[in-house]
């Protein structure tokens, strides 16, 4: 147990038994106070014995010669801010000449034992200066989001990294993503999650489930389109493609480049449109991609390469028209068929969740970090939902989800169902609501909330 945490067990059983009542934030606050007293105390010892100091100046060291002095101490890095968070501390270093973010984070396992934290991360902020975020207790055993996040229009909260930041889903900054993972490794909640946070958005979701839409279909209220079979998916991927040249064209005509125009009014995507024929945005998820692409006949070959053929265009051109990929399969390598390495190198996102072999894990983080692969076979059985996930600059951090029932994913969709964009190019997959004539829809909120 930390420090942090037994801190604050002690003070709150001090503040019980002394009859003090004051609300559960103040003793967090409290205890976290007291933890960064005991790290400041330390810091100079603890960098010290980290190796992460350097010796003095060769100025010091010659007029203590001189002079016949003691040999001066070496130079400790120093502080610039310390700042606690919810989870903990964030330590803003000066680096001392010499040093670089490497050696920081090749300590962190020293600093954390040191410290006695439960995770000490470092991470370069700018040049000469680094941050240890440093988190006093198991931030994923239990995950609970800020009640306050910087999300907005196509960025999501989707997990908790175990720094103690959020890790956020962000459409326009990664447009297209792969997430992989064995059975059961918790792939299903992140999806829902992320079509929970995107259903009070203005944004059109298209859903791909071949897995007869058992995942997808509950969520039919908020989907613009649906697609439960490889025939389906064909259909509905190759409108999309056709969405997407059309709204190509209407970027094209709206750019009308000439001398007199602004350079900040031409556009090469929708977001440079004027908002009254700006195209809405459309996010397609894909469940179980392995259902698109593998084929036991000829003429399932066929449909094969065109589906493949349409994706791989989409996650080419997609971005600039507003059309955003997550694609999901427990899979995603050469042995999935031709186009398949290709469109893997579109999908800037990756999200690993437990693995059965290394293979799976360095499709996803092969060509990105190989810290990454290595932490994604590291992932435990015991808690689903845990994920490594990177993007295209190499950086990596582990994450867990908050759980997300089935439940609680068709209650958001059917509350936010009056926001469904119709898209007039997928009207043929615009999913059936099984409704009789005359009869209501079911009640939003028919069913309370799995815990
Ligand atoms: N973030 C999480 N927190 C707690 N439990 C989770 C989390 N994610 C998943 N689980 C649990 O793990 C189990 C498997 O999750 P999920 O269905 O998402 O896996 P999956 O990878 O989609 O499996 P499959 O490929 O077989 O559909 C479920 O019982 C779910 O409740």
């Amino acid at each position: 147990m930390t420090g942090i945490v037994i801190t604050v067990v002690i003070v709150g059983g001090l503040a019980l038994l002394l009859k003090w009542r004051r609300p559960a934030w103040y003793w967090l606050a409290f205890g976290a106070l007291i933890a960064s007293v005991r790290v400041l105390v330390t810091y100079g010892s603890v960098m010290d014995a980290c190796n992460l100091t350097v010796s003095a100046s060769r100025f010091r060291i010659m007029v203590a010669r001189w002079f016949k002095k003691a040999m001066p101490p070496s130079r400790v890095p120093r502080i610039r801010r310390l700042r606690i968070t919810r989870t903990g501390l964030v330590l803003r270093i000066r680096m001392r000449p010499g040093q670089d973010a490497f050696e920081y984070a090749a300590a962190s396992d020293r600093l954390r034992h040191s410290f006695g934290m439960r995770q000490v991360t470092a991470r370069e902020v700018r040049s000469g200066t680094v941050e240890l975020a440093m988190t006093g207790y198991d931030i994923l055993k239990r995950v609970q989001m800020p009640a306050k996040v910087d999300d907005g229009l196509l960025k999501v909260a989707v997990a908790m990294a175990d720094d103690g930041s959020v890790a956020f889903r962000d459409y326009r900054r990664t447009p297209h993503a792969l997430t992989l993972g064995a059975t059961q490794s918790g792939k299903s909640v992140y999806q829902r999650r992320l079509v929970t946070a995107l259903a009070p958005q203005p944004v059109a979701l298209v859903g791909i489930d071949c897995k007869q839409g058992v995942e997808l279909a509950p969520l039919a209220r908020r989907l613009s389109a649906l697609a439960t079979t490889p025939e389906e998916a064909l259909g509905l991927l190759e409108a999309l493609v056709e969405r997407m040249e059309g709204i190509y064209q209407v970027i094209r005509r709206e750019q009308r480049i000439s001398a007199d125009i602004p350079d900040a009014e031409i556009t090469a995507d929708i977001w440079g449109l004027p908002e009254k024929i700006r195209p809405v945005p459309v996010v397609l998820t894909i469940d179980e991609v392995a259902e698109l692409a593998l084929v036991a006949t000829r003429a399932e070959e066929k449909r094969r390469n065109r589906i493949v053929t349409a994706l791989v265009r989409l996650a080419q051109l997609g971005r600039a028209a507003g059309i955003y990929l997550d694609i999901y399969g427990q899979r995603f390598g050469s042995e999935l068929g031709d186009g398949i390495t290709m469109l893997r190198a579109q999908l800037s996102g990756r999200t690993a969740h437990r693995v059965n072999d290394e293979s799976s894990a360095k499709m996803a983080f092969g060509d990105i970090n190989p810290d990454a692969v290595f932490a994604a076979i590291q992932i435990a059985t015991g808690q689903p939902g845990t994920a490594i996930t990177a993007d295209a600059t190499g950086s990596w951090s582990r994450i867990r989800t908050p759980h997300t029932t089935l439940r609680q994913a068709v209650n958001a969709c059917n509350r936010h169902a009056h926001l469904t964009p119709h898209l007039p190019e997928l009207a043929d997959f615009r999913p059936a609501l099984d409704l009789a004539p005359g009869k209501a829809a079911p009640a939003i909120e028919s069913v309370t909330e799995a815990a």
